[in-house]
């Protein structure tokens, strides 16, 4: 083997981290302190330490710090993932900007994930060989569907590798087709993917995952091939070993390493959702890179911790200014005469509009509110006809309860959709969001009529059932009548109003109120649950 040497600065010592996702499951672990000792053999001459994102110890952070404690003073940190997905992205870019802060006399740099390599196209090639060395048949590869098993991601860019990785194993290897299934996060999913490749009528299939080492997915995956064999015994199934520790493996890390420090990290940005607008994620471009992790940072080192990191939720507490508005609402009018599970709505919408006669004309469908909460809570999901509505959304509260907004009225989809057919761009936005979310979804409309009569449209002929459709928008051309229409649309709870009043803020303010509603009723249920019970 030629040993290739990093000594970029002078005889510096040259460090690399490795860091990798980590697992509840020490099968993994261990497979994963293999590698690394593989590495350490491999690349003699550097300081290699390595942490964990997620579950394991040591993490990262510590694996920087045993790092320049060994002597380094450049590090190259590669990430042990496979792909550039949100891992390699975003958390592990944010690990090393801690550490860069923490030490700023040392230089580092951030490597490429793996990708698809050629040496790791070998290793599956070596994978798969093994597996059919196993079976007592001989079927020819061109009776043998390959099913390739990815991690599953929201990054169409890493799911569309494993895709692009299944299709050159079929031509390089022969198969008579491939397919491919995500663990997670991705469609179709593992079960649904090999019951669908079964069905393609080849003598074989053979499960390849495309995973780095043994873990809780992988062990999920087997189980998936082996429920297939049992309910198909018409088809040999045939497991194939993950990627695991191996020479190619360690070798491929090493030269990420080696590329991060010359400069080349060559990550393929042409794709990235983060960089340039992707078909479908338009709204991602420029996203803050934010970590997502830390809720599971060394948690496996915590053995007191809950397993799932139960998040604490706090009353809502407005600013004095807001207090002081809602001191003076309460006290301004008569509220004896309203529902008191209105009343949240209701005072937010005196506060923007500044009108106490702004509620006399408020519709709300029976169980309106409640539904609206309970959507919140499972669905997660809230719909706009314009981006007015989902700025007027407050962010603490949709940060704190988890709640992602959409509103595709700039998309170029959207926009597409609006030529094609005729409509406005609202209305596309919503009938979008109908194709994208389905019933799943908390529709809230301030600005556009068309937006409504789409949505009463989907509502009435293809049987959308959004759990509550806000819908107030202003003004004096259709507004009046839309409204009314809304109201009539039984098929689902709703929140309008009569005339012509309403707008963008009124429609994020119902949104804020059921939000303000929900968070206050979690805490109150936290605080009648022992914390003993929590913790357990
Ligand atoms: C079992 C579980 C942990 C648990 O809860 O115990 C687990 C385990 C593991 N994940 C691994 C790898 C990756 N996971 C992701 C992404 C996500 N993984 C997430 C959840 C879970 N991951 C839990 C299962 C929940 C379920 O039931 O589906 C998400 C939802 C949340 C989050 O991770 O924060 C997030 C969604 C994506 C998104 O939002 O986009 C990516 C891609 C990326 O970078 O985004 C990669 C790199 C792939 C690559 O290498 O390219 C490995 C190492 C595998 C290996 O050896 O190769 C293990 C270890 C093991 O299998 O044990
Ligand atoms: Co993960």
């Amino acid at each position: 083997m030629i040993e290739i040497t990093t000594r970029m600065t002078g005889g510096d010592k040259f460090g690399i981290v490795i860091a990798g996702h980590g697992s509840r499951d020490p099968d993994a672990v261990r497979e994963f302190e293999a590698l690394v000792e593989l590495i350490k053999q491999r690349a003699p001459h550097d300081v290699v330490t390595h942490g964990y994102l997620e579950f394991a110890t040591p993490t990262i952070g510590e694996a920087v710090t045993a790092n320049l404690a060994a002597g380094a003073k450049q590090v190259a940190m590669v990430p042990g993932v496979l792909l550039a997905a949100r891992h390699a992205k975003n958390d592990m870019p944010a690990e090393m900007q801690a550490a860069a802060r923490d030490y700023p006399e040392i230089d580092f740099h951030f490597g490429a994930p793996m990708s698809l390599d050629p040496k790791l196209l070998q290793l599956a090639q070596e994978r798969i060989v093994a597996a059919e060395a196993q079976s007592p048949n001989t079927v020819r590869r061109s009776d043998t569907c390959l099913v390739v098993v990815g991690r599953g991601t929201t990054d169409p860019d890493a799911n569309g590798e494993v895709a692009k990785l299944a299709r050159m194993l079929e031509e390089g290897l022969g198969f008579g087709a491939a397919y491919v299934c995500y663990s997670g996060t991705a469609s179709p999913l593992v079960a649904d993917g090999l019951r669908s490749a079964a069905r393609l009528g080849y003598a074989r299939v053979v499960v390849l995952p495309f995973f780095l080492f043994d873990g809780v997915l992988v062990k999920r995956i087997y189980a998936a091939a082996e429920d297939l064999a049992e309910r198909e015994p018409g088809v040999e199934v045939l497991k194939a070993g993950y990627l695991g520790v191996h020479p190619l493996m360690a070798d491929v890390m090493i030269e990420r390493a080696r590329e991060a420090v010359a400069g080349r990290a060559a990550m393929n940005c042409s794709l990235c959702k983060y960089r340039v607008q992707i078909v479908g994620f338009e709204q991602q471009v420029g996203e803050p890179q934010q970590a997502h992790h830390l809720a599971v940072r060394a948690l496996s080192a915590k053995p007191d911790q809950p397993v799932v990191a139960e998040p604490q939720y706090k009353t809502y507490v407005p600013h004095p200014i807001e207090a002081e508005s809602f001191r003076i609402i309460a006290e301004g009018r008569d509220w004896a005469p309203f529902p008191p599970e209105q009343l949240t709505i209701l005072q937010r919408l005196v506060h923007t509009s500044g009108d106490f006669d702004a509620v006399n004309d408020m519709y709300f469908s029976p169980g309106a509110v409640d539904s609206g909460i309970r959507a919140l809570l499972r669905c997660k999901r809230i719909l706009t006809d314009v981006t007015m509505v989902q700025t007027g959304l407050k962010r603490a509260l949709l940060e704190e309860l988890g709640i992602d907004t959409w509103c595709g009225v700039h998309d170029r989809e959207t926009h597409l959709m609006s030529e094609q057919y005729g409509i406005t761009r609202s209305a596309a936005g919503i009938r979008r969001g109908w194709e994208k979310f389905g019933n799943d979804v908390v529709v809230s409309i301030g600005d556009a009529p068309t937006a409504i009569a789409e949505a009463t449209r989907l509502i009435r002929d293809h049987g959308w059932r959004p759990q509550l459709v806000i819908g107030l928008p202003v003004g004096f051309v259709g507004t009046r009548e839309t409204k009314e229409d809304l109201r009539r649309c039984l098929q689902v709870p709703r929140i309008t109003n009569r005339g012509t009043r309403g707008g963008s803020p009124w429609a994020a303010s119902v949104v804020n109120g059921l939000m303000i509603d929900a968070l206050n009723g979690l805490a109150a249920e936290q605080a009648a649950v022992p914390r003993d019970d929590v913790a357990g």
